[in-house]
C-alpha cells in the first residue's frame, strides 16, 4: 500500500465527570488521533497516551513528537507498506508503544477498509457482542461511590471495577459488598500505588470474593506481584507491567500475574495485543481488554478485539456515555450489559465530521 500522508489531528474531550484513580484525576481528555492516506482507502488509529506521564512514561505531545520526526518518515522509507511490517519498520525506534499502535492501527485500518475486511474478522473473533465492564474512579465519600456503582448496575454494567490507593479500599469494597451483595462480578485496579509490605493489608481484601486485584505494585516488580499472590487470596491481574507479549509470558513464568489485561496501546498495537492474548490462552491465563479512556475509534477496535476466544472476562469496553457527552463516532450504547462487535470495513467507524470539527483543537499534515 502506497502511503500518501498521515494527519495529526488533536481532539480534546471533556469527561462527564471527574475520574480519579491513585495516579491523578482526569476532566478531559486531550487525545491524539492519526489518519493515514493511501491511494485505495484511509485509515484511523488513536494514541491512548495521556495528557501527562502519570499511567506509563508516554504522553501526548511526545507521542506527537516522536510520529512526526521518528516513526512517519520510517514508514515513509518503506514503499508499499503492509500493516504486519510496520512493527519491524519501527523497531529501532525504542519504545513509544502507544505512538507506535496508533499508526500501525491506522495503517491497519486503511489496509482492511481497502481488502472490504473488518477488523474483528482479521483478528480472530469469534463473538458478535462483548460484555462490558466499567471502571469506578476513586470518589470523595462511600455514598458517592455507591451511588455512582448503583447507576452503573441500572445501566446494565456486567461487572464492577474500583480504583484503589492506600486509604481507599477494603471500606469502599466492603461497602459495595454489603450494599450490592456477592453476586456482583467486582474487582479492584491499584495503579501501581501499594508496595510488598502492604501485602498482609491487601490480604483484608480476600474475604470480599473480588475477580481480581489489577496492578497493586510497581510496573517493574514483578517478583514482588508473585510474591504477593503467594500471601493474598484474590487472584493479581497486570497491566502497566505487561508491555508486549514476551513480558506476558515472563510474568506468568514468574507467578506474577493469573490474569492479564490487555492494552493494544500499551504493548505497541493489536498485532501485539493479538500475540498477548495467544501467549496467555496457551498458559491458560484468563484475558480481558483494558480501556484507555478511548474516544469510539479506539472503542470500536477495543470492541474487536475483546470477541478473541480468550477474553473471557468482561473488559473495560465500556459505553461511550460512560466518559463523554458526545463521541466523535457514533456513540457505543450499552444494549444489556454488551457492546455489539462493529462489522464493517476496518475498525467499522469513523469520525462523525462535525463531531469531529467541533471536538478538533489541531490538526496536521504530514506529506509522504
Ligand atoms: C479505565 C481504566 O481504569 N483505565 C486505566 C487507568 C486510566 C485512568 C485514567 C486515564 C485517563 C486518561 C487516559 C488513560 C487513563 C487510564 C487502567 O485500567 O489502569
Ligand atoms: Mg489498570
Amino acid at each position: 500500500m502506497k502511503l500518501t500522508g498521515v494527519e495529526l489531528r488533536r481532539i480534546r474531550m471533556p469527561l462527564v465527570a471527574p475520574f480519579r484513580t491513585s495516579f491523578g484525576t482526569e476532566t478531559s481528555r486531550d487525545v491524539l488521533l492519526l489518519r493515514v492516506v493511501t491511494a485505495e482507502a484511509e485509515g484511523w488509529g488513536e494514541c491512548v497516551a495521556m495528557s501527562e506521564p502519570l499511567y506509563s512514561s508516554e504522553y501526548v505531545e511526545a507521542a506527537g513528537d516522536v510520529l512526526r520526526r521518528f516513526l512517519i518518515p520510517a514508514l515513509a522509507a518503506q514503499p508499499g507498506l503492509d500493516a504486519n511490517r510496520v512493527a519491524p519498520a519501527l523497531a529501532p525506534v525504542k519504545g513509544h508503544r502507544m505512538a507506535k499502535a496508533a499508526l500501525e492501527t491506522a495503517v491497519l485500518d486503511a489496509e482492511l477498509r481497502a481488502a472490504g475486511r473488518s477488523l474483528a474478522r482479521e483478528l480472530g473473533a469469534v463473538r458478535e457482542s462483548v460484555p462490558c465492564g466499567v471502571s469506578v474512579g476513586i470518589m470523595d465519600s462511600v455514598g458517592e461511590l455507591l451511588d455512582a456503582v448503583d447507576g452503573y448496575l441500572a445501566a446494565g454494567y456486567v461487572r464492577i471495577k474500583l480504583k484503589i490507593e492506600p486509604g481507599w479500599d477494603v471500606e469502599p469494597v466492603r461497602a459495595v459488598r454489603e450494599r450490592f451483595g456477592d453476586d456482583v462480578l467486582l474487582q479492584v485496579d491499584a495503579n501501581t500505588a501499594y508496595t510488598r509490605a502492604d501485602a498482609r493489608h491487601l490480604a483484608q481484601l480476600d474475604p470480599f470474593d473480588l475477580l481480581l486485584i489489577e496492578q497493586p505494585l510497581d510496573e517493574e516488580d514483578l517478583l514482588g506481584h508473585a510474591e504477593l499472590a503467594r500471601v493474598i487470596r484474590t487472584p493479581v491481574c497486570l497491566d502497566e507491567s505487561i508491555t508486549s507479549a514476551r513480558a506476558a509470558a515472563d510474568a506468568i513464568a514468574l507467578g506474577a500475574c493469573a490474569i492479564v489485561n490487555v492494552k493494544p496501546g500499551r504493548v505497541g498495537g493489536y498485532l501485539e495485543a493479538r500475540r498477548v492474548h495467544d501467549v496467555c490462552v496457551a498458559h491458560g491465563v484468563p484475558v480481558w481488554c483494558g480501556g484507555m479512556l478511548e474516544s469510539g475509534i479506539g472503542r470500536a477496535a477495543n470492541v474487536a478485539l475483546a470477541a478473541l476466544p480468550g477474553f473471557t472476562l468482561p473488559g473495560d469496553t465500556s459505553a461511550s456515555d460512560r466518559y463523554y457527552r458526545t463521541d466523535v463516532t457514533a456513540p457505543f450504547v450499552l444494549a444489556d450489559g454488551h457492546l455489539a462487535v462493529p462489522t464493517g470495513p476496518g475498525i467499522g467507524v469513523e469520525p462523525v465530521p462535525d463531531a469531529l470539527a467541533a471536538l478538533t483543537t489541531g490538526t496536521e499534515w504530514l506529506p509522504l
